[in-house]
């Protein structure tokens, strides 16, 4: 693939921008390569600056359930900014969203709206901590909530992709008020529970981890943790900034029946805009300001043009019945992935949940991040050079999950099956 606009453009950005780029798993460095840089994304697809096509399944990291650039979510933007692209004041759309939220997230009684996925879990554990009158808070190894000073330690995602799973610059004292437990082991949890159980805020999780591939709990897991949070009197919260809107309308604490006290949102319920939210029990909620003493703000938030592009995709994907047919898709890319496995002796695990999916180099159960370290990186370099070599763009991450929307179709399943196929036989 010829990539010469993408490369001189890098080599600019990388004087102007640190290492080139505005968010750090977008620099390829897991994968041994320079990024590409996009000029248009419609549907399943995008193309690059240098005419290059590629089916994707990055999705922008999640938000493009319909695909990209939906109708319905363009018509929106552009009918709202005729009348204002930011007023600073309440606005109906934002009454619309949070009762859509409400109505669809089970656990939801009130919701806040941010501007992204960071915000919302950091406004999530301030307001925990302002509500119980508690410090401390249990985080899992391998999550990743955003780069929240507090929670950027063991953290997935990106800064597990750069080998850095803590961050520089978070002072030691944040860091001490975080309490790290490997994902999928709930004894440990009620251990600390059983010691300090009066100085802990709360837990944050990610519903489905899935910033270190894609993790399920195991049976009862969730449960657990449900039950010596509410035990102990500490807020539980669930990061469903991921799975939030994507997996089911209500996400997984629709499908795993869990009811959690604070929900942090983003992704899908931006439309691709810059948006993320947090909600729960209403006695909790009214702990912010103006009304309670936990302060919380944000000059664009809940702004008109990102709540109607959200509104336009949330109702598209109702009216579809959008969430049935991501799970046909996704089952037609899981029987291939494992009938391809099977097919060349690979003991490969993989992973799905309706459109999310993950193909983790390695023979291991995938229970937590141990687990998931053990996949033969090389391998899975090989794998995504030579998918995008022939036209499939996954994450250039072994930790990150791939998304298909609405807009592929049982052809490009296909074609993207028969590009594994050719893969996995270079690996
Ligand atoms: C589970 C989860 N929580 C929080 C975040 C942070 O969201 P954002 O990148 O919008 O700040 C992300 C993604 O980055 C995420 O996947
Ligand atoms: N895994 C991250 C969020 O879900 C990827 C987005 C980013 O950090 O740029």
């Amino acid at each position: 693939m010829k990539r010469d606009i993408s490369s001189k453009l890098f080599k600019a950005a990388k004087q102007v921008i640190p290492g080139g780029v505005n968010s750090p798993v977008r620099a390829f460095k897991n994968v041994d390569g320079d990024p590409f840089f996009v000029r248009r994304a419609m549907g399943c697809r995008i193309e690059d600056v240098d005419g290059n096509e590629m089916i994707d399944y990055v999705g922008t990291w999640g938000p493009a359930i319909l695909g990209h650039a939906p109708e319905c979510v363009v018509e929106a933007v552009q009918s709202a900014a005729k009348e204002g692209v930011s007023f600073g004041t309440p606005n109906p759309y934002e009454v619309d969203m949070a009762e859509t939220i409400v109505d669809w997230v089970p656990s939801v009684e009130k919701v806040r709206m941010v501007n992204s996925g960071t915000e919302a879990t950091m406004s999530a554990i301030r307001l925990a901590r302002g509500f119980t009158g508690r410090d401390k808070v249990i985080k899992f190894v391998g999550c990743y909530h955003g780069h929240v000073d507090s929670l950027l330690v063991a953290a997935g995602s990106g800064a597990l992709t750069h080998g850095k799973p803590d961050s520089a610059g978070v002072p030691a004292s944040f860091a001490a008020e975080t309490i790290i437990l490997p994902y999928n082991d709930i004894e440990k949890v009620n251990a600390v529970f059983a010691e300090m159980g009066d100085q802990i805020a709360a837990v944050i999780v990610e519903s489905y981890p899935a910033n270190a591939g894609l993790i399920f709990p195991k049976e009862g897991y969730l449960q657990g943790l449900r039950d010596i949070t509410a035990k102990h009197g500490a807020v539980f919260i669930f990061d469903e900034v991921m799975t939030g809107f994507r997996v089911a309308k209500g996400g997984v604490q629709e499908l795993e029946g869990i009811t959690p006290d604070l929900t942090a949102m983003g992704k899908v319920i931006g439309g691709g805009l810059p948006v993320g939210a947090f909600g729960g029990k209403a006695e909790i909620m009214d702990y912010l300001a103006p009304d309670g003493p936990v302060y919380q703000a944000g000059t664009l938030s809940g702004n008109p043009l990102a709540m109607a592009a959200g509104l336009a995709q949330l109702r598209e994907m109702e009216r579809q019945d959008g969430y049935a047919k991501l799970d046909q898709l996704g089952a037609r890319l899981e029987a291939g992935v494992r009938a391809l496995l099977q097919e060349k002796s690979l003991d490969y695990q993989f992973n799905r949940v309706g459109s999310m999916f993950c193909l983790f180099f390695t023979g291991e159960e995938i229970v937590d991040l141990d687990s998931v370290m053990t996949a033969d990186t090389a391998a899975f370099r090989k794998f995504f050079t030579e998918m995008l070599e022939q036209g499939v763009y996954t994450a250039p991450s072994p930790y990150e999950t791939g998304f298909i929307s609405v807009s592929h179709g049982e052809a490009e399943i296909d074609r993207t099956l028969e590009a594994m196929s050719a893969a996995l036989a270079k690996i």
